[in-house]
């Protein structure tokens, strides 16, 4: 139940994301501590930090599937808590590791990615039109997919899993897209060919808001504009990411030195890290 304190804080309606002073306690552990962090329009965000910093804790309660158990969130201008989440998540869209093993194994691609525009993991009775069946098409061959809309999802491999799930999670042309680990398990390849593609998406100025979740600065799209460093479910730094993704808070994100470095490219910056 939210708190005397929660209910007197605001979020900011004109947000795309606003977590003010969130924090998830589960048996007795505090996973987020009074976490700050706000999201605009326009914006593409990159969360970075190890393992069990709280960046999935985090997207979960961006995705409206997860209550803080402490302050307030505001998701596309409404408040959690005071909105229908079932109207609210149809807004967003998600791809994971958990959404990638709801879907079944004998569905095939093009179903995988239609049926996200009834929120469904599986085909049931709901009826698609032509329509529905040339946007999965489209955006599968956005996605470099084109060829694999008849095969079923269970034959994938890694990065042609990730890319389906990618193109699921645009299908119902959401306002907030949430990518948790996109280039994880894939080969140098399948992420730089990953990256390239997020970094055209990141150009699109139709595309929706962006939220990425990774481990590693060299899978940060050029294109993404701000990052936020979490370490044990607190915030280092949040902001654009030319000032807040330097080697000091890259070093405590993981607590061990590192030393940052930037690469021009006509799309926008690379980023490497190294232990010092
Ligand atoms: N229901 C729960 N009960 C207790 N602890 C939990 C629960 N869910 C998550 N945790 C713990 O909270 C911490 C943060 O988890 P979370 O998945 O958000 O981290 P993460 O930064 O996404 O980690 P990773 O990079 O390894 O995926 C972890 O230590 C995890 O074990």
């Amino acid at each position: 139940m939210p708190n005397m304190t929660t209910e007197a804080l605001s979020v900011d309606p004109d947000s795309v994301l606003d977590l003010v002073d969130v924090s998830v306690v589960r048996e007795g552990r505090k996973l987020l501590d009074a976490v700050n962090w706000t999201v605009g329009e326009g914006e593409r965000w990159v969360v970075l930090g190890p393992n069990g910093a709280g960046k999935t804790t985090v997207l979960n309660i961006a995705a409206a599937s997860l209550f803080p158990t402490a302050g307030a969130v505001g998701v596309l201008g409404e408040r959690l808590g005071a909105v229908d989440v079932f109207e609210l998540r149809p807004r967003i869209g998600y791809s994971s590791a958990a959404v990638s093993e709801k879907l079944p194994r004998s569905e095939s691609v093009r179903d995988v990615v239609m049926t996200a525009s009834y929120g469904m993991v599986g085909r049931w009775r709901e009826k698609y039109d032509e329509a529905d069946a040339q946007r999965a098409d489209d955006l599968l061959a956005w996605w470099g997919m084109a060829e694999f809309g008849k095969r079923t999802f269970g034959t994938l491999s890694e990065g042609e899993r990730k890319r389906a799930l990618i193109a699921r999670a645009l299908m119902a042309d959401p306002e907030l897209l949430l990518l948790d680990e996109p280039a994880a398990g894939l080969d140098l390849g399948g992420r730089e060919d990953l990256v390239r593609r997020l970094s055209r998406l990141a150009s699109d100025p139709y595309a929706p808001v962006t939220v990425l979740v990774t481990h590693h600065v060299e899978e940060i799209p050029p294109g993404f504009s701000h990052i936020l460093l979490v370490r044990a479910g607190a915030v280092v730094a949040a902001g654009p990411i030319e000032t807040a993704l330097t080697s000091e808070n890259l070093t405590t994100t993981f607590g061990l030195a590192l030393n940052v470095e930037r690469y021009e490219t006509p799309a926008g910056l690379r980023w490497y890290a190294r232990a010092v």
